[in-house]
């Protein structure tokens, strides 16, 4: 039989290894405001935040990690270490979607962390506004979700704006039903983004069928409007019902186990190589026969990996349509690069929307 060590004993132990960790994590700090000073003496201007960098050192801690903590939580760790390294460096402002509270918030907290400030802005359309004159340099936009499809709002965006996709977030989506209301029978009006609204059409249609459905900017705003309202419920998320104090009426109401979204990262900063990436593109093909099979060959011809294609109206003319395209890989690499030179070819339009780390976890 092992003997028990005493709880003094490992309390003791405790200590002494959290005095190690803050003298190893002043000491990381330390470090890391030399890397400011270092980059302000090369004459880099803008933000310091590095998504190629932050993506090698969290897969690098992956990869080292031996338990008996999950790798995600040893991520998750070392995610809010470097955020408050890097708020140390210049504090970084990333505009989402908001009010408090939205999933759009919860995905640029996993991204850079909670060391990151958040700017909430009211559409999608003023998130790429807010990065496009700098008012923030990054913006965290939804673009798909595994229940509804992509997110058309943000694609017509990347087609016209000039900015990179510098990353990628997926946040696993928990729907909830919000209100001050005793009894469902006394809700007379349900609020939330329409994408949600979507997520939940068979649980509303069954237990709500009563209910007037209005869509709104954000599911956070839903819930804004629910703490105002007896008669009124919100579906939004854990974090929704925090920031407004709300009872949660029903937990995961989402129609579709695994609802999962996946969200952007735009800004004006371009991310190099770091062997395990993502590029996505627009094209425009014209309405031509084998136009589809022309676009798809050099993906084939150089064994890039194709993600994602999804189509959407060009608004160019009368069924005329671009699609945008992920595929595995960044746009320096050979395979990729000789794909993007022999793709310019073949179409009428090719624009790159950015190369970028996939996401760690
Ligand atoms: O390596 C850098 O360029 C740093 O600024 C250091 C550091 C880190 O803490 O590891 C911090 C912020 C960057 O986004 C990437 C990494």
């Amino acid at each position: 039989m092992t003997a028990i060590t005493p709880l003094a004993e490992l309390r003791e132990k405790i200590d002494a290894l959290d005095a190690q960790m803050l003298d190893l994590l002043n000491q990381r700090a330390k470090c890391a405001q030399e890397v400011a000073r270092t980059k302000m003496a090369q004459g880099e201007q803008g933000t310091f935040y590095r998504p190629d960098r932050e993506s090698l050192v969290l897969r690098r801690i992956q990869e080292l990690n031996q338990g008996p903590l999950p790798d995600e939580t040893a991520i998750r760790f070392f995610r809010e270490i470097m955020s408050a390294c890097l708020a140390l460096e210049k504090p970084l402002e990333v505009a989402f979607l908001g009010p408090e509270g939205t999933f759009t918030q919860q995905a640029a907290f996993k991204h850079f962390g909670h060391a990151v400030k958040t700017v909430p802005v009211a559409t999608i359309n003023e998130i790429f506004n807010a990065v496009e004159t700098q008012l923030c340099p990054f913006g965290v936009v939804p673009v798909e979700n595994s229940t509804e499809g992509v997110i058309s709002h943000t694609l017509d965006r990347l087609l016209v704006s000039p900015l990179k996709i510098c990353g990628e977030v997926e946040i696993r989506v928990h729907q909830n039903l919000l209100s001050l209301a005793e009894n469902l029978a006394d809700i007379t009006t349900v609020y939330s983004h329409q994408q949600s609204l979507a997520q939940c059409r068979q649980w509303l249609d069954k237990h709500l069928p009563h209910a007037q459905r209005a869509a709104v900017n954000s599911n956070a705003e839903a819930a804004r409007l629910a703490a105002a309202n007896k008669g009124v419920a919100a579906i939004a998320g854990i974090a929704a019902a925090e920031v407004y104090q709300l009872p949660v009426i029903e937990k995961n109401i989402e129609d579709i186990a695994n609802n999962t979204t996946r969200f952007i990262i735009v800004g004006q900063q371009i991310s190099t190589s770091t062997g395990k990436d993502k590029t996505s593109l627009v094209v425009s093909t014209g309405n031509k026969p084998g136009a589809l099979h022309r676009m798809l060959e050099p993906f084939a011809t150089f064994g890039v990996d194709m993600v994602n294609i999804e189509s959407r109206p060009s608004h160019q003319g009368l069924w005329d349509y671009v699609f945008f395209i992920d595929i595995q890989g960044h746009a320096n690499d050979s395979a990729v690069a000789q794909a993007l030179i022999s793709l310019r070819d073949k179409v009428n339009m090719l624009k790159i929307l950015g190369s970028y780390p996939k996401a760690v976890f």
